[in-house]
């Protein structure tokens, strides 16, 4: 226990795992803890002097890894203690010491991550206003940094990176502007740093241990002085938890936001880039219709496609040239796509053989991978698309690495490293002997009794086995006169003798021996081939890049084939102009309804910002999100939903649309709707595209007109703000806009009316509609018949305008002017034209046809 406690002191904030034998034991608060997330049984032991007991729990070593991988999950850290020396051999209490410190964004092992997606561990920090970050993913050895400037650009690029783990600066703890920063993050585990960790000479010297002397100018990170602090704190954390010994992380990728497309945090969640808005899955995600990727590098890199569109014109170019020759030649395509279908995650296990955590079965999946690299770089070689050709040339077929793999570990191999079973016959003389003892022991034991026997003239000889003596040749008392010179005697029994000959004890140690020595022997073999792998780190990673890349170019390829896309002409002018464009999830959901197609002309002169009126339910939020998708999918290098399109290079995407949750960060629904609309308005660009859904419907009708219209005129008269923009609105009064501004016009969804119904016709028409049809939308869904019918009479009277004193409509059945009927009140200035009309009725002068035109007439007053 006092060893116990004093390792713990050095890992409060990890459960530490202590190694028993064969077991790893938890105590203390850490049992109490572990056992409720593992559900394992808590036990106690030892009486302390005080008369309380330890809480203990333990796991097996041999299946820990399901255990960690749930602590882990559960966003705990777990330190793991191993016996440091031979228990045979110690004196005393075993040495004990952490070997490594598992955390929830440092885990490498399989059990622990999704196969299409990075487990990122991030650091921020800051100077000034100037934010640093870095993120490492130890799984794959990606190590990225960047500089941002403003908290808020921060925070979006945070949770676009989606980290598992963050660290974060003491201070972020109490400064009241950053204290924030956790609660936004609030779904993450954090660790805090002191501030010596962001030290600029302390994170030089982390650099150049790391990066083999490497400056920040030889790692192309001149300039960005604050991202490097981040990664200094991250390769200070990689020191405390894995011993420093990350030798695949082998340099840093610089990036500058102003190199993509930018979308912030509530545009990738609004147009469902990555995870659906209500239940965040992949599925029914942009990410989840475009993945057709085989491998799970593919998987990860097209998410990374999908965060970071291009602005690079010729990229993209590069791009969508490849992806059209793939999608020509089918034959091509399926090929590879198969071929790359027996391919392994080579990222991670890279990382785990870099780290020396590989298994045999790792080994042997890094053989099957490197073994379709030929076939893969034949597909490769036989296309001419620039970027093909590019990606081939870095896919390295590491044949030697193949080979010696293939020669020396089984095609099976178990799971466990130390009990054999793993290196294959052939590879290493010694083992074969050794083999061929333990296998011919049993056999060379029969033949030397048989040998004895016939030497002896004694035929109840028999060899025989016990744990004291070994193996020992047994004689009965009868026949002891018989036996050789050479036999030495080693116990008496009753009637029996029991002797050992030199052949004997010396065949026996082979045996006993061999089985221990193979296991031994197998495990260093076994070692030296994973070293010799992790020599090829480099090299494996660049192949493992490159076969990425083209996943996802032949997963998009085949998507563009199957759902009859069109390769967009992206270029530098301003003109968007999509035709029959559709929205590429809407139209894969296979429901009963056609997904009809919609045109769009978007450009910074006379259709700068188009109004979009029209029912609800009629299909504007598609239509734009559609128009959003398909700018974004072909900055992507992607084909896109359309029969035609044309699409400038856009540098942010901006979406406003509907009410989103984030009630938990303390702000109404209308405060958030202000926050984002302020935010739009701010960094919108002539070369941006903004998408406004309803905004300003949090609100009061006259105060959400008013902003609306406002918002609109300023994207339109403000020039440098003049984005390209789509404006969804049920304030027709928003249409008038047209009539005053050039650049501005309207269009509206059409329906059809038909027996007081409305028929969805999804088609995008120029013009304002005159009419929301809520109600019927509102019959639609179910609303009770009275519920329905009172609000048709409360429309009514609205749309005459009958509004009180103050512009509140006058729609309730008010206290202060009590009304005559329930009916009437509602009808204000109906009743008093009934009135007038009635007061000049003579009634007893009308004839029949007379009086019954007069209550046609008064009913259709009503
Ligand atoms: N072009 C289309 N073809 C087929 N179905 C469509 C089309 N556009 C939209 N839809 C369907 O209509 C539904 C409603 O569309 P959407 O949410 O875009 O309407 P809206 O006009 O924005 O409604 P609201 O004003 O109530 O927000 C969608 O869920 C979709 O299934």
């Amino acid at each position: 226990m006092r060893q116990f406690l004093e390792i713990k002191a050095e890992h409060p904030d990890a459960i530490l795992f202590f190694r028993c034998g064969d077991f790893y034991e938890m105590f203390l608060e850490d049992a109490v803890k572990a056992s409720r997330i593992l559900g394992i049984t808590l036990t106690s032991r030892n009486k302390n002097a005080d008369g309380s007991e330890v809480p203990l729990c333990g796991v097996p070593y041999h299946s820990c890894a399901p255990y960690i991988a749930k602590l882990v999950e559960a966003g705990e850290k777990v330190a793991i203690c191993e016996q440091a020396e031979d228990p045979k051999q110690a004196k005393g209490i075993v040495k004990r010491e952490v070997v490594k410190v598992i955390t929830p964004g440092l885990v490498i092992e399989d059990a622990s991550l999704s196969p299409k997606e990075n487990n990122y561990l991030l650091a921020l920090c800051c100077d000034g206003e100037c934010y640093g970050l870095s993120y490492l993913d130890l799984s794959t050895g990606e190590f990225r940094v960047t500089q941002l400037d403003g908290l808020q650009a921060a925070l979006a690029e945070v949770t676009c990176i989606g980290p598992r783990e963050i660290i974060l600066p003491v201070s972020f703890r109490e400064e009241p502007k950053r204290k924030g920063v956790a609660h936004v993050l609030v779904d993450r585990s954090i660790t805090y740093f002191e501030e010596w960790v962001f030290d600029p000479d302390y994170c030089k010297r982390l650099v150049a241990n790391q990066f083999k002397g490497a400056t920040a100018e030889s790692l192309g990170c001149d300039g960005l002085p604050t991202a490097l602090l981040a990664a200094g704190a991250v390769l200070h954390y990689l020191v405390d938890t894995q011993k420093g010994h990350a030798p695949h992380v082998t340099g840093i990728t610089p990036y500058n936001e102003s190199e993509h497309l930018l979308l912030d945090e509530s545009t990738r969640r609004n147009l469902e880039l990555t995870a659906t808005l209500s239940e965040g899955k992949r599925k029914g995600s942009l990410l989840g219709l475009l993945d057709r990727t085989v491998t799970a590098m593919g998987g990860r890199k097209l998410k990374q496609w999908i965060n970071y569109p291009l602005m690079d014109l010729k990229k993209i170019r590069q791009r969508q040239e490849a992806i059209q020759e793939l999608m020509e030649a089918p034959g091509t395509r399926e090929t590879i796509k198969s071929l790359l279908g027996g391919v392994y995650d080579l990222e991670r296990l890279n990382g785990r053989i870099s780290l020396a955590s590989a298994s045999a079965k790792d080994l042997s999946a890094l053989r099957s991978s490197l073994s379709r690299l030929p076939a893969i770089k034949e597909q490769m070689a036989s296309c001419g698309a620039p970027l093909i050709k590019e990606l081939d040339a870095g896919v390295d077929p590491l044949d030697e690495l193949c080979d010696l793999v293939a020669r020396a570990i089984v095609d099976d191999p178990p799971f466990v490293l130390r009990d054999g079973g793993i290196i294959a016959d052939g590879y290493n003389q010694e083992l074969d002997e050794l083999r061929a003892i333990s296998r011919e022991g049993k056999g060379f034991i029969a033949r030397l009794e048989a040998q004895e026997k016939a030497r002896t003239g004694i035929s109840s000889l028999k060899i025989r086995y016990n744990k004291v003596f070994g193996y020992y040749i047994e004689v009965t008392k009868a026949n002891v006169s018989a036996i050789p010179d050479d036999y030495i005697r080693r116990q008496t029994l009753a009637n029996a003798e029991r002797y050992i000959t030199p052949e004997l004890k010396e065949y026996e140690e082979k045996v006993l021996g061999a089985e221990d020595r193979i296991k031994d022997l197998e495990f260093s073999l076994f070692q030296e081939v994973r070293e010799a792998a992790a020599a090829q780190g480099e090299r494996i990673a660049r192949t493992a890049d490159r076969l990425a890349c083209l996943d996802v170019l032949v997963s998009l390829s085949e998507l563009a084939h199957d759902k009859g896309y069109c390769r967009p002409e992206v270029h530098e002018g301003s003109e968007l102009s999509i035709t029959e464009g559709r929205h590429p999830v809407i139209e894969d959901m296979h429901s009963s309804e056609r997904f009809v197609p919609n045109d769009t002309l978007l450009d910074n002169g006379e259709n700068q910002l188009i109004i979009i009126t029209g029912p609800n339910m009629a299909g504007k939020s598609t239509f734009m999100r559609q128009v959003a998708l398909i700018t974004l999918m072909a900055q992507m290098g992607s084909f896109v939903p359309a029969d035609k399109a044309l699409i400038p290079v856009v540098d942010r995407i901006f979406t406003r649309v509907g009410a989103s949750d984030n009630l938990a960060r303390g702000h109404s629904t209308f405060m958030v709707e202000m926050m984002e609309s302020a935010a739009i308005l701010r960094g919108a660009t002539a070369k941006s595209l903004v998408i406004l859904d309803e905004i300003g419907r949090g609100t009061s009708t006259f105060d959400g007109v008013s902003i609306a219209w406002a918002v609109a005129e300023f994207l339109h008269d403000n020039k440098t703000h003049a984005a390209k923009t789509l404006f969804a609105t049920h304030y027709h009064e928003l249409t008038e806009l047209a009539v005053t501004r050039q650049g501005i016009k309207n269009f509206n969804i059409a329906v059809r009316e038909w027996n007081e119904r409305i028929i969805f016709l999804r088609k995008i028409v120029p013009g304002g509609a005159s009419h929301s049809y809520g109600i019927q939308v509102a019959r639609l869904a179910g609303l009770p018949q009275a519920v329905i019918d009172r609000a048709k009479e409360i429309l009514t009277n609205l749309e005459k305008g009958e509004y009180g004193e103050g512009g509140v409509p006058r729609l309730a059945r008010g206290k202060k002017v009590p009304p005559p009927s329930p009916q009437l009140s509602l009808f204000g200035g109906g009743d008093d034209q009934i009135r007038e009309r009635l007061k000049d009725v003579e009634v007893a002068l009308l004839t029949p046809l007379e009086a019954l035109n007069l209550v046609d007439e008064l009913k259709r007053m009503i």
